[in-house]
């Protein structure tokens, strides 16, 4: 909370955000340090993943013909979890966290918990999900893990980013105004220049990462 006050300067300097200014550190590795934090963090992510998992799996079917599945930045393993009890020809699943995260993740049947970091490589998988995690970095950032992910797949593989998608231009609806709102939150805990983005966008930095194919897929109007 105490980074709230000084959300206007992320906007005068965006190269250091106010929870570095109040914390000395990223927020990642501010909650790596701090187990209760950290606890709060994957908690937080079971119980909004959880039921938006659910209706996500209800309506997307591009998992077909996928028999390893890793999910990066994968928290506790809940989405992998839905997916392979779903989807029962995933073989393998591995859950791609931070050390500090994966080491205190529960065991899941199918699932391999393992600690790295996406900004040097990504576990090996024939398929990749990745949900709730682009928003909070840079573009050079951003594309530097979809480089990563790139490596990490066979020729053909496939990256399933879940995110939600910016229009082109900003109106008055509800949820723009929420995607927007949540910007201001990404500013001020995680990267002052991490944002939501438009497909075209998204286009454009998968392109320079390697990814020359998007297809586009609706759920739940995100
Ligand atoms: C917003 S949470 C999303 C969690 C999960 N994908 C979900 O949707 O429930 C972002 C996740 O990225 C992880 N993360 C942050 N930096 C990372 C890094 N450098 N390498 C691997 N994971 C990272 C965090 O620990 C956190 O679990």
């Amino acid at each position: 909370m105490s980074a709230w006050p000084l959300v206007h300067e992320a906007v005068l300097d965006p190269t250091i955000e106010p929870f570095v200014k109040v914390h000395g550190e990223p927020a990642y590795s501010y909650y790596g340090k701090m187990p209760e934090m950290n606890g709060l963090m994957r908690k937080a992510m079971s119980g909004v993943s959880v039921p938006f998992m659910t209706s996500v799996l209800d309506s997307y079917n591009g998992f077909k013909g996928v028999k390893q599945l890793v999910d990066v930045g994968g928290s506790a393993g809940d989405c992998l979890r839905m997916i392979l009890q779903k989807h029962r020809f995933i073989y393998e699943g591995i859950n791609f966290d931070v050390p500090e995260v994966v080491g205190e993740a529960p065991s899941i049947l199918g699932v391999t918990h393992i600690g790295g970091d996406t900004f040097k490589s990504i576990p090996a998988a024939d398929a990749i999900f990745m949900k709730w995690v682009l928003t909070t970095w840079t573009d050079d950032e951003y594309k530097l893990i979809m480089e990563n992910c790139y490596k990490a797949l066979p020729a053909g593989g496939k990256l399933i980013a879940c995110k939600p998608v910016l229009l082109d231009d900003s109106n008055e609806s509800q949820r723009t105004r929420a995607l927007l709102e949540w910007d201001i939150f990404v500013m001020t805990i995680y990267r002052a220049k991490g944002k939501h983005r438009t497909e075209q966008e998204f286009k454009q930095l998968g392109f320079s990462a390697g990814f020359l194919h998007l297809r586009l897929y609706r759920v739940l109007d995100y």
